[in-house]
């Protein structure tokens, strides 16, 4: 399988936006340098690099069928033998309110579009730093939107994987901190079209059936190039205060919340995101003080908290005007940010001017090098998920949580790689 890649010159304008300058000495583009000619198979490749992630609607007509999906996945939110009823009810009855902040961003969500660049990207670093796995071909799936899982399955199978070929393909959450409810719904799904489209092969004894052999990156919360991202994205918004007030500026760092449903089932999400918050915090030589904060709660059942929006409030009413936030859970912009964040929380503090937001990870070259690094330890060390993938939650009751968890783990890579 040979794919062929774009002529350096065509993308030399994306280097550009990335914030390469247009005189930048070639040493300073080596990371970013293409080669331009089609990639050769390594000994090791092709190899498949799918990015997980839920997606949302590209269009406020999308928004209906996004709910839908959402509120039908009992691994986000359990209805019980109800499900099929009330989640499309709930759907339906949500659909003009979440269409209209749509269409207050610009008319759809910008995951799409950040996921497929982040992952090209990230391809196409791989073919350079990991030639024995290449070439590196990217895939989304997304939980709730286009592209779902199935339309990416079908075509890693048109693409020549699997149906007798094998091949390998690795499933890349796009959540660095792991949670039941997004990365374990992912995968879930993920197993299940697996089973549907490849058969129920089970656990392989020798990689070598001709079904395509996975293998999963379910967590990196402490990544150093995610820290870095983090931490360089800081800098730059203090940097925005005037030196004298810069030092007591209060970061606060945003993650979406979780219903204490899940927390107490025994999540491990909230742990994480808190490493991931004390790892930047020690990069920054814990220059200011910081909270972790929770939002995007929906419905009326207890959350985890504090909430941001009433921490900004309380922390404005004692008198802390200037406060950065830092959305820590999400790779790219999407109705938190763009909505919540910026219009909701910011936008009604009355203090515009000293409350911001730092830039969210996009198109950041240091982060997508970080993935890139991500992905080729991976690929190196020949884990199939990580040992912590294989513990399910305390109170975890579900039998797809169980199959999927053992089929991922009895995914044996190769020897060396
Ligand atoms: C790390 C990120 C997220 C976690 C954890 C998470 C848990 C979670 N979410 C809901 C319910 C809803 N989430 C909705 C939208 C939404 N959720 C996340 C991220 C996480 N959710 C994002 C990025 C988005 C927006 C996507 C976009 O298009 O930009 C929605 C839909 C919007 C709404 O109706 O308000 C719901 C509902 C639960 C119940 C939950 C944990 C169990
Ligand atoms: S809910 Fe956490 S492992 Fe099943
Ligand atoms: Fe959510």
């Amino acid at each position: 399988m040979a794919f062929r890649l774009p002529a350096a010159s065509a993308l030399r304008p994306l280097a550009r936006s990335l914030g390469a300058s247009r005189n930048a000495p070639r040493q300073q583009l080596r990371w970013l340098a293409i080669p331009a000619h089609p990639v050769a198979v390594g000994s090791k490749g092709p190899t498949a690099m799918v990015f997980l992630n839920m997606g949302g609607p590209s269009t406020t007509d999308e928004v209906g069928d996004f709910l839908s999906r959402l509120f039908a996945d009992a691994d986000l939110i359990p209805l019980g033998r109800l499900q099929n009823y009330i989640g499309p009810f709930i759907a339906q009855r949500r659909t003009p309110k979440i269409q209209k902040q749509y269409a207050a961003i610009g008319g759809g969500s910008p995951i799409r579009k950040w996921s497929e660049h982040q992952c090209a990207e990230m391809c196409k670093l791989l073919d350079e730093i990991s030639p024995e796995t290449a070439p590196h071909k990217p895939y989304v799936a997304f939980r709730y939107a286009n592209p779902l899982t199935e339309e990416m399955y079908n075509r890693l199978l048109a693409d020549g994987f699997g149906n007798g070929r094998g091949g390998r393909a690795v499933a890349f959450t796009q959540y660095p901190q792991y949670s039941c409810s997004t990365t374990g719904s992912s995968l879930n799904e993920l197993w299940k079209w697996r089973q549907r489209l490849e058969g129920k092969a089970g656990p392989l004894e020798d990689g070598k059936d001709g079904t395509i052999q996975w293998s999963v990156i379910d967590r990196w919360p402490v990544h150093p190039g995610l820290i870095e991202t983090f931490a360089s994205n800081i800098e730059k918004t203090l940097a925005e205060y005037p030196e004298e007030r810069r030092k007591d500026v209060v970061l606060l760092f945003s993650a979406h919340s979780l219903p204490m449903t899940v927390v107490n089932r025994g999540d491990t999400y909230p742990a994480e995101v808190a490493a991931t918050v004390y790892a930047v915090m020690q990069r920054l030589n814990f220059s200011n003080t910081y909270r972790l904060c929770w939002q995007s709660q929906v419905g009326p059942q207890p959350w985890l908290g504090p909430q941001t929006q009433s921490s900004v409030e309380e922390y404005i009413a004692k008198g802390q005007k200037d406060l950065v936030l830092i959305p820590i859970a999400f790779t790219s912009d999407h109705i938190e940010t763009l909505f919540e964040l910026d219009q909701e929380v910011i936008g009604e503090s009355g203090h515009a001017d000293t409350v911001k937001r730092v830039e969210s990870l996009n198109g950041n070259p240091i982060f997508i090098k970080a993935l890139a690094d991500l992905a080729k330890s991976h690929l190196n060390n020949g884990i199939a998920c990580s040992a912590q993938m294989g513990l399910r939650c305390p109170g975890c009751k579900s039998e797809r949580c169980l199959e999927s968890k053992k089929f991922f783990a009895g995914q044996i890579t190769l020897p060396g790689q």
